[in-house]
């Protein structure tokens, strides 16, 4: 396991990855080295973490082990060039960006740079991350042990091969945002029946997190599950009904392809 780790760049998934090594105790506080280019933003994680600012991305690729790379996939190349030259060849990089592949990676760092490319999610941030893990050439499997270790402390993590991360991006990557939409939709139905805002988020969160449980334990079919709640002639099988007249598998379907593609084209 990496005894140091760097994060470059600590916005919502930087943050999201250190809180959740933070919380699941992977790697001790102090050996979590971060670089933001407006420092505040490294200093408030470092305050509620314990984790550790350094002042240039020089100094990050010296201490880290493994350095994560989560920075918006635009300015990728401009990051990895403050990075390159001091990046130790035993060092570990690992993007997080979409839409930037090990090639492109590879092409910016060098041909001898052990990558990672994982896709990870928001989740991470309360211990249950999903994760995609692609190492390119370089890395051994030990290493790449280790970056699942990392991920696999706040979630699950599967080496993936890199052609199925536009789908993991689609899915995962950008799930949450879906999950989100459909929790907020579930407790406005419930506000219109009368249920108190807050009360509707809890209800409708457990119920989402208790279905998720389900597909994950009992490793019956979703359709299965589904048809279990369904009474014949009863009132989940009426609401059913609705959400199949307004498409819901189609704009559900079409919303992991749209972001998959928007990764294969960043
Ligand atoms: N958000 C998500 O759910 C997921 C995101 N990702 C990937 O993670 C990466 C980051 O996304 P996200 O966290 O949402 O983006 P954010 O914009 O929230 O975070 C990026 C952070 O990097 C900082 N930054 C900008 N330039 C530099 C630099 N040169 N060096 C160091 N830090 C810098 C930004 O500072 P400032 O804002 O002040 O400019 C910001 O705090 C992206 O590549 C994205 O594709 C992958 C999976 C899920
Ligand atoms: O929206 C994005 O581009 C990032 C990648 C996956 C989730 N968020």
């Amino acid at each position: 396991m990496f005894q140091t780790i760097g994060v470059c760049g600590t916005g919502n998934m930087g943050r999201a990855i250190v809180k959740g090594l933070v919380a699941a105790k992977a790697i001790a506080a102090d050996h979590i080295y971060l670089y933001n280019i407006h420092r505040e933003k490294a200093e408030a994680l470092a305050q509620e973490t314990g984790a550790v600012v350094v002042d240039t991305p020089e100094e990050l690729a010296r201490r880290s082990q493994g350095l994560i790379m989560a920075v918006k996939p635009n300015i990728m190349e401009s990051a990895l060039e403050t990075v390159r030259e001091t990046l130790s060849t035993k060092s570990v990089l690992i993007s997080i960006a979409a839409g930037v592949s090990l090639e492109k990676l590879a092409f910016y760092t060098g041909p001898e740079t052990k990558i990672v490319r994982v896709m990870p999610n928001t989740p991470a941030m309360v211990g249950e991350g999903m994760a995609s893990v692609s190492p390119n050439i370089n890395v051994s499997e030990a290493e790449t042990a280790d970056v699942v270790a990392i991920f696999s402390s706040f979630g699950k993590a599967v080496v993936t091969d890199e052609k199925l991360i536009d789908a993991v991006c689609g899915l995962s990557g950008s799930g949450p945002a879906y999950v989100y939409m459909f929790i907020e939709a579930l407790a406005d139905g419930a506000v219109r029946e009368g249920m108190p805002r807050q009360m509707a988020y809890t209800f409708a969160a457990q119920t989402v997190l208790g279905a998720a449980k389900m597909v994950l334990e009992t490793g019956r079919h979703p359709g299965a599950l589904k048809d279990d709640v369904c009474s014949p002639g009863g009132t989940t099988i009426e609401a059913v009904k609705t959400l199949e007249e307004s498409g819901f598998r189609a704009a559900t379907m079409n919303a992991v392809i749209a972001s998959a593609e928007k990764n294969k084209s960043l």
